[in-house]
């Protein structure tokens, strides 16, 4: 069995612990009775990839939807990479870690790629790779095998001075940030002032950023995803950073399961896919990406982890979907087309938050199950949206909707309305419903337009 530790120290603030089966693997099960509506658990991601028809509209620091975002102020765009910030804040935040010289460089190289190098969805996967390693952070609690404190720390230290020195330096290529501009505003980074005086600026004015690398979830941020009351000063410390490590922990399909579900090409692709980002970053020998001695196989392994582990990040607007994330923590939960918890993601700085809750009370004891599927289809359907996780579904809902009758179809029927909200995610029994028939949705979307 994979390390455990690493996992469970991200989930030390939360009633929840883990445990195996020799089923499903790895599962949580809730340490206390927990109530209706309870936060349940808010993971921090490892890595996020924003889909190409996503970049413009999201953003690449804090994964705010930008046109909704209370942050955005005008959005800036990087003509080099593509990547779209909120706000000049978030474009600062995200020049310490996920676009950084080197990253902005790697990732416009990596869409300049032919298709028949890397095709669409390998291209996701180098970016989720590099946004992954970008976020690596002071690795605590201290290692064991896997050596990366020494010039972590070294970088963090440089970090809290205000500026990364190490980042770039013996880098090869021209850097191509000076073609960085506000897409809105082309007079900001045009009216010649130095990069770094614009950055300390901005610094000073919008937000003391402590740890560039891993931004600290805000009491603010707490209380906006909605898992801290109003006067909890302390609320972030419960949403632990997710290390490399924690990455290299999750589960991968052995290739026997991954052949049998049809899924071995997506286990082939990440030696490919790590090959290249590998290649790429050796232009930047002493490139922080890279301390610690990563090398191209513990890449491949992390980016497998994308195919039992990420969890879809949702357009509303668009109705598709607009990206994915790696978030350790939640990864240990189960699946099941009957959940007893929910999730919605929040945008907040460091790649944003998955918060967990429970649709019902949970019982001490029993097992947490999130759900991966599309819960509003049938179970023909659900069946082969699961085999993406390398996995027949064997809960209750699954077996029951074997037979077809019209009774099922009242069933479906009936579980949509009370848990699937308007915007497609599903929603919470408001705890005050005792014919458990109207619910309030708690999606930061309708929340936030007020619909
Ligand atoms: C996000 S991980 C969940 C944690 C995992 N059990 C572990 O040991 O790391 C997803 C994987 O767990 C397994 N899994 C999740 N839900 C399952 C279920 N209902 N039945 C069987 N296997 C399941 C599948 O192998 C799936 O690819």
């Amino acid at each position: 069995m994979a390390d455990v530790q690493e996992l469970d120290s991200l989930m030390s603030h939360w009633p929840l612990c883990i445990a195996n089966s020799d089923d499903a693997g790895r599962f949580v099960r809730a340490a206390k009775d927990i109530q209706i509506g309870e936060c349940v658990l808010a993971a921090r991601p490892a890595g996020i990839t924003l889909l190409p028809h996503t970049r413009k509209r999201w953003c690449g620091n804090c994964s705010a939807f930008i046109a909704g975002s209370s942050r955005s102020t005008l959005p800036i765009g990087c003509r080099a990479c593509g990547m779209h910030f909120c706000s000049n804040s978030c474009m600062l935040t995200a020049g310490e870690s996920v676009h950084s010289e080197e990253v902005c460089d790697i990732r416009a190289s990596i869409n300049c790629l032919s298709n028949h190098e890397l095709d669409r969805e390998c291209k996701a996967l180098a970016h989720l790779l590099l946004d992954m390693l970008a976020r690596r952070t002071v690795e605590d609690p201290p290692p064991r095998p896997f050596q990366v404190e020494p010039s972590i720390q070294k970088r963090a230290s440089h970090q809290k001075s205000g500026r990364s020195k190490a980042r770039g330096k013996g880098s090869k290529k021209p850097s191509r940030r000076a073609r960085e501009t506000r897409e809105d505003d082309p007079e900001v980074m045009a009216d010649g002032e130095d990069d770094s005086i614009q950055a300390q600026k901005v610094c000073e004015e919008d937000t003391i950023i402590e740890e560039p690398n891993s931004c600290r979830v805000t009491s603010a941020d707490a209380r906006y995803a909605g898992f801290a009351p109003q006067d909890d000063k302390d609320a972030y410390k419960v949403v632990r950073t997710p290390t490399f490590r924690s990455v290299l922990s999750l589960m991968t399909p052995s290739p026997q399961l991954a052949e049998k579900f049809e899924q071995g090409f997506r286990l082939e692709r990440c030696s490919t896919v790590a090959r290249v980002v590998d290649e790429l970053l050796r232009e930047f020998p002493n490139s922080p990406l890279l301390d610690g001695g990563i090398s191209a196989s513990h890449m491949a392994d992390a980016i497998s982890k994308d195919m039992c582990n990420s969890f879809g990040l949702w357009d509303f607007f668009a109705s598709q979907i607009a990206g994915y994330g790696v978030f350790p923590g939640a990864s240990m939960f189960n699946h099941s087309c009957v959940p007893n918890v929910c999730h919605e993601f929040y945008d907040c700085p460091g790649g944003g938050l998955l918060v967990f809750r429970a649709l019902r009370l949970i019982p001490e004891g029993e097992e947490i199950m999130s759900y991966y599927t599309d819960l509003s289809k049938v179970d023909s359907d659900r069946r082969l949206q699961s085999r993406q996780w390398c996995f027949d579904c064997q809960c209750t809902r699954c077996q029951f909707n074997d037979v077809k009758t019209k009774e099922d179809k009242q069933l479906i029927l009936e579980f949509n309305q009370r848990y699937v909200c308007p915007c497609g995610s599903i929603r919470l029994q408001a705890a005050n419903d005792t014919e458990g028939r109207t619910s309030n949705c708690t999606c930061p979307i309708m929340n936030r337009l007020d619909i």
